[in-house]
């Protein structure tokens, strides 16, 4: 696999694998953070961040969200790779459909944005990148963070008046993102990447443990954290949304489809539908890419063709407590 060391492409550098077999996921180096406050490096600014995504890829996917949701599009732009990674990592292929160019320094590769944030990186190259145009460099490559910066420090540039991150709440959103992500983010990737039996199997016993967990939780409240719609449910919702298309068959997460959940797939029904959400799935980028990038799972790159899911039918949550935000639903109205 491929990575930079000391700011060289390397394609023989990174495994991903430990040695006992289990799924080994590097932290994101850049880690700056965007603060409403006049001493900040990094203030909000409209037009002044630049998001780079790909489409396949739920960590990015989270970001892409948060920011329709909040109605941050005028205000942060972006960039999106090919769903295809091969071993020059990702790349901009702009005549590819969904694909842009670079918008911001017309690169081929994303990798150069890395090298001139940090001509001595050493690290994977992966998607989010949020990048500065005025400093020119990346201020963070860590999807929850980018999120929580959306969702807390870009105040009045965002067009709708939703919080993702409401007071009263952060205590038990916290409590939820690290409670998904270890056996239902992470853990598909533990499932699928995993290259012996026994991790597989932890990973397998940890995902649809907790999936049934949240399957219970989901019978009587609308959202995770309860009536209201949160950071917490876009990052339950990229993985629920990737899961039969793609995890259930390519990484072996075949205990159970999402659609056979009485509560999960309603849920993932009802976020799906929630106004703005919708546009940002594009689910033959999520095929493309996990299909055909990883030769050690998928070694022919041959797109699985099903399933054909309903997202648009009927979720019938209207009746639990709570409601998608209410400038979501007046500013779809008015479209
Ligand atoms: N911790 C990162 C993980 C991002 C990540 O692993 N992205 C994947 C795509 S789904 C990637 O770009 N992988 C490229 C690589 O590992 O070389 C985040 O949540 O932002």
């Amino acid at each position: 696999m491929n990575m930079l060391v000391d700011g060289e492409w390397r394609t023989d550098a990174y495994e991903t694998a430990g040695e006992d077999g289990s799924f080994d996921r590097q932290e994101a180096p850049f880690r700056d953070w965007i603060r409403d406050d006049p001493d900040a490096e990094y203030q909000p600014e409209a037009g002044r961040y630049h998001l780079y995504v790909s489409y396949a890829c739920p960590w990015a996917h989270r970001t892409l969200v948060t920011r329709a949701l909040l109605g941050l599009e005028d205000a942060i732009s972006v960039s999106v790779v090919d769903p295809y990674r091969g071993d020059d990592g990702w790349q901009f292929t702009p005549e590819k459909d969904g694909c842009t160019r670079d918008h911001v320094r017309d690169a081929d590769f994303l990798r150069e944005l890395y090298v001139e944030a940090d001509p001595n990186a050493t690290c994977r190259v992966t998607v989010p990148v949020l990048w500065d145009t005025e400093r020119e460099t990346i201020v963070n490559n860590e999807s929850k963070e980018i999120m929580r910066m959306f969702a807390t420090s870009f105040g009045d540039l965002a067009t709708h008046d939703v919080d993702l991150y409401p007071e009263g709440y952060r205590e038990e959103i916290d409590r939820i993102l690290e409670a998904i992500y270890e056996p239902i983010n992470n853990g598909v990737y533990r499932a699928g990447f995993a290259t012996e039996q026994a991790p597989y199997d932890a990973a397998i016993d940890d995902l649809f443990g907790a999936l049934e967990h949240w399957d219970d939780v989901l019978a009587d409240q609308r959202y995770l954290a309860g009536d209201r719609l949160t950071e917490a449910d876009i990052a339950m919702f990229t993985t629920l949304v990737r899961f039969d298309n793609v995890y259930h068959t390519h990484f072996m997460c075949n205990v159970q489809y999402i659609r056979e959940y009485d509560n999960l797939w309603p849920y993932l029904r009802d976020l799906y539908q929630t106004p703005g959400v919708a546009e940002t799935v594009t689910m033959a980028h999520i095929k493309e890419h996990y299909y055909t990038t990883h030769p050690e799972v998928t070694p022919h790159g041959i797109i699985a063709r099903g399933p054909d899911l309903a997202f648009d039918a009927p979720h019938d949550r209207d009746d639990l407590p709570g409601e998608p935000p209410s400038a979501l639903v007046t500013a779809s109205a008015d479209d």
